[in-house]
């Protein structure tokens, strides 16, 4: 048998100083390639470019290389080395190119009479490092040999007879946590502490969240290795590890092909809250720069959406008719412009003082120019009925602009009645008409006024007003509808909902005439100053603004992950699919936690958003933020919300059972006190969840009692996680929309280890405070 587990400290402090022995020698090795790089790079520098191209393309790789190193370790990421495996003697004997045997398999002699001996010790990490013979020192927790430390299980073990997780800080190793696959097996291994899953579980939460690269569980590393062919879709309940997951594969993909993924991979998350808390986990497993990780409401450049429209209203801006009130509003905003008040005509067009102003003193409904020394006049009729002709097609509003400018001249040369027999000279007459006419200021003007460039956050504004809103919806939306969509519209700033209508109205209207780029900076030319810049400009003292940079962002991706993605509307699902028209998709969700009212609405969207690309689905069973005792309670919510629907089992027990309060004539007081309370019980961070309409007043309810603790609407509490949670009133979370039993099985489903319940007016608790929606 294996030797002792919970080991003494003396079995522990041996084999701590086993693995730094390790870690020792794997420093040594890194010092030495940095060494080489730093000679490489002095080297190249004298020599300037000498030499044959690619031996020259080699060199700058190696540099590279070695310079990614030196900044991985300057960074001096906690566990840079955090895993182990013992395993047996492989079935075939062959090794891949990482030194390491191939054989997932043991040999068929590589236990007799239960008795083993180790073949192969690995070591994995964030990067890979070899030796100086090529022998892995550390082997890439992405590379297929790192596969069995995730995959194997007591029922599978394959080759591995131990797993280890090494906790270091730096150059120090400070733990070790060891799992024993084949205990029956004698092989004189000792096993130290309770393993590292429990141990990762069991750590207080911050605000931001932590990669849990050495403690993948099996059924999750499939999902992160699975094949990028396609759609990958997974779904599972909450805690399930969906985020983790689908950050890990966005890593691993990258690591895979780097190539095919230099096309950027764009997460979308549901809230800017998500995007905060989840934003470390690729930088901590080195990969930034190729990820961006995006909230819903923050898809269109320029556009940071984090406030949400009322339930009603949100239905109607997500659902897919409004897609022929934006085809209507397109065209119609250019046929109307007289319609638009003044101050909402200026947010209808592209941002030009000159055009602006060129609108506003010309007239739309008569077009004068002087040719051949005579007026010719084109009238409102004329004028109306070339701009119906150039609608006619399905083409963007803006790039019809030269069209429309053709037909202009072509009915002002009607009008002047040239004739000629010689058909040369006509065309030639005809060239210099055209020119003569089409840079005159008159005509000029005038174009501007007929045609303006209109753009998306213009049209939206001009859906504010009612009567128009109710012309472009006619048949649509019905009068209540247009009136509170009208009123939505009114109110300042854009939501999360609007950016969806924004990006549709940004391909309905096609892209402005774009001004001439100044002339190239020498200086950009450099290679590499652009990853100078980038950092500059993140420590604040970038020269490049805002806008340039958004300017510059990428609007498609070579691979998509949608989290959360029962939560995206319709209008959500085509802002989304425009983004990977020719990616892959990592697609993670889970039904039960959709606060969206019509999913066969929505499920269609994803279907054309994703279209004929064949589909490889994963299911994750296990719950590893919650322990039992809160998960069983959300189980009722969940069987009142969706019955028959299966809840994911919890990994783990505390003992502790939620708490039930009920507030008395202060709620804001019995909140605090409640807050209060658990941020004396945990060493971590505290969410105390309330209704949409209360957000604002438990933020004030909260005010000093530090940074452990966050006021979240139940909408916002999407995804994220606390030791501690309150949730706030159930029957007024259940109430605020139709999906709100699915929000409140969100909101009851956040803590890793305490639950405070407290009902407020409209709950009725019995007398343990246990509110009717939560009893059995
Ligand atoms: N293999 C693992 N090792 C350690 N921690 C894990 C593991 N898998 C998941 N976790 C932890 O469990 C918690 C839940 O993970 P995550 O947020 O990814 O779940 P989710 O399925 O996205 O949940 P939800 O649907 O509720 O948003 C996180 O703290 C995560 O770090």
């Amino acid at each position: 048998m294996a030797a002792q587990t919970a080991a003494p400290g003396g079995v522990r402090d041996v084999e701590i100083a086993v693995e730094q022995a390790h870690l020792d020698r794997v420093y040594r090795r890194l010092e030495e390639k940095i060494h080489e790089a730093e000679f490489l790079m002095d080297d190249a520098a004298k020599r300037g470019q000498v030499g044959t191209p690619g031996a020259l393309a080699e060199r700058d790789a190696q540099v590279f290389r070695a310079g990614l190193h030196l900044n991985r370790l300057n960074a001096e990421f906690e566990d840079f080395l955090f895993g182990r495996i013992d395993l047996l003697q492989g079935k075939d004997g062959k090794r891949g190119a990482d030194g390491a045997f191939t054989s997932l398999e043991p040999a068929d002699d590589a236990v007799v009479n239960d008795a083993a001996k180790i073949a192969e010790v690995l070591h994995i990490g964030r990067i890979g490092v070899l030796d100086a013979d090529y022998a892995p020192l550390v082997i890439d927790w992405r590379a297929p040999a790192a596969a069995p430390f995730y995959r194997s299980t007591p029922v599978a073990p394959g080759r591995v007879v131990r797993r280890r997780v090494i906790r270091s800080k730096g150059r120090r190793v400070l733990g070790v946590e060891d799992d024993l696959l084949r205990p029956e097996l004698e092989t004189g291994l000792p096993v130290v502490g309770d393993g590292a899953l429990m141990a990762a579980l069991g750590q207080a939460r911050s605000h931001t969240m932590r990669d849990i690269v050495a403690s993948i569980q099996a059924e999750q590393d499939m999902v992160i290795r699975a094949p990028a062919a396609s759609v990958t879709e997974v779904t599972g309940g909450p805690g399930t590890g969906k985020t983790a997951v689908a950050l890990h594969r966005a890593a691993y993909l990258l690591y895979q092909d780097r190539r095919r993924y230099a096309g950027g991979i764009l997460v979308v998350s549901p809230t800017p809250l998500l995007v905060a808390y989840t934003e470390g986990v690729l930088p901590s497993l080195g990969e930034e720069g190729q990820v961006a990780i995006r909230a819903v409401g923050s898809l269109v450049d320029g556009a940071e959406a984090d406030t949400y429209d009322e339930p009603a209203v949100a239905r109607i801006k997500g659902s897919l008719r409004m897609l022929k009130v934006l085809r209507n509003a397109a065209r119609g905003a250019l046929e109307a412009p007289q319609a638009v008040k003044p101050q909402q005509q200026a947010a209808l067009f592209e941002d030009d003082e000159d055009e602006n102003e060129a609108e506003q003193r010309v007239s739309r409904t008569t077009l004068r120019v002087v040719a051949f020394g005579r007026r010719l006049e084109l009238g409102e009729q004329e004028l109306s009925s070339i701009r119906h002709n150039v609608l006619g097609g399905t083409a963007p509003v803006n790039l019809l602009r030269p069209r429309a400018r053709k037909l202009l001249l072509d009915a002002l040369w009607r009008k002047a009645g040239r004739r000629f027999d010689d058909q040369e000279l006509a065309a030639e007459e005809r060239q210099g008409f055209d020119e003569d006419i089409s840079t005159e200021p008159e005509f000029l003007d005038f174009l501007q006024a007929y045609w303006p460039i209109l753009t998306p956050r213009g049209v939206l504004a001009a859906l504010a007003d009612e009567k128009r809103l109710g012309r472009w919806a006619r048949r649509v939306l019905t009068p209540p509808e247009v009136r509170r969509v009208a009123r939505s519209l009114r109110r300042d700033g854009v939501t999360v909902h609007d950016v969806a209508l924004l990006d549709e109205l940004e391909t309905l209207l096609g892209p402005p005439p774009r001004p001439k780029k100044r002339d190239a900076d020498p200086l950009d030319m450099l290679t590499g100053l652009d990853e100078v810049t980038t950092s500059a400009d993140r420590m604040g003292g970038g020269r490049r603004n805002r806008a340039d940079r958004l300017d510059e962002e990428r609007t498609e991706y070579a691979h998509v992950i949608v989290d959360e993605a029962q939560d995206l509307t319709p209008m959500q699902w085509r802002m989304v699919g425009r983004r990977g028209r020719t990616a892959t998709w990592t697609i993670v969700g889970d039904p039960a936690q959709s606060s969206w009212t019509d999913p066969d609405e929505a499920a269609q969207a994803r279907e054309e958003a994703l279209g004929s690309r064949p589909r490889r689905r994963f299911t994750l069973t296990v719950n590893y933020r919650n322990p039992s005792e809160i998960a069983d309670l959300a189980a009722k919510v969940l069987q009142l919300a969706m019955p028959g629907m299966e809840s994911p089992r919890a990994v783990r027990s505390t003992g502790l059972v939620p708490r039930f309060a009920v507030a008395g004539a202060d709620l804001g007081a019995a909140v605090r006190a409640e807050a209060e309370l658990l941020l004396a019980d945990v060493d971590g961070t505290v969410g105390v969840v309330v209704a949409m309409g209360r957000r604002g007043q438990a933020r004030k309810w909260l005010a000093g009692l530090g940074e452990r603790v966050v006021a979240l609407g139940s909408l916002e509490a999407k995804g994220l996680e606390y030791d501690a949670t309150i949730v706030v009133s159930p029957a007024e979370i259940a109430d605020e929309s139709p999906a709100g039993l699915r929000v409140l099985y969100v909101a009851l489903t956040r803590a890793t280890q305490r639950l405070t319940v407290l009902s407020g007016e409209r709950d009725s608790p019995d007398e343990s405070g246990v509110p009717d929606l939560l009893r059995d």
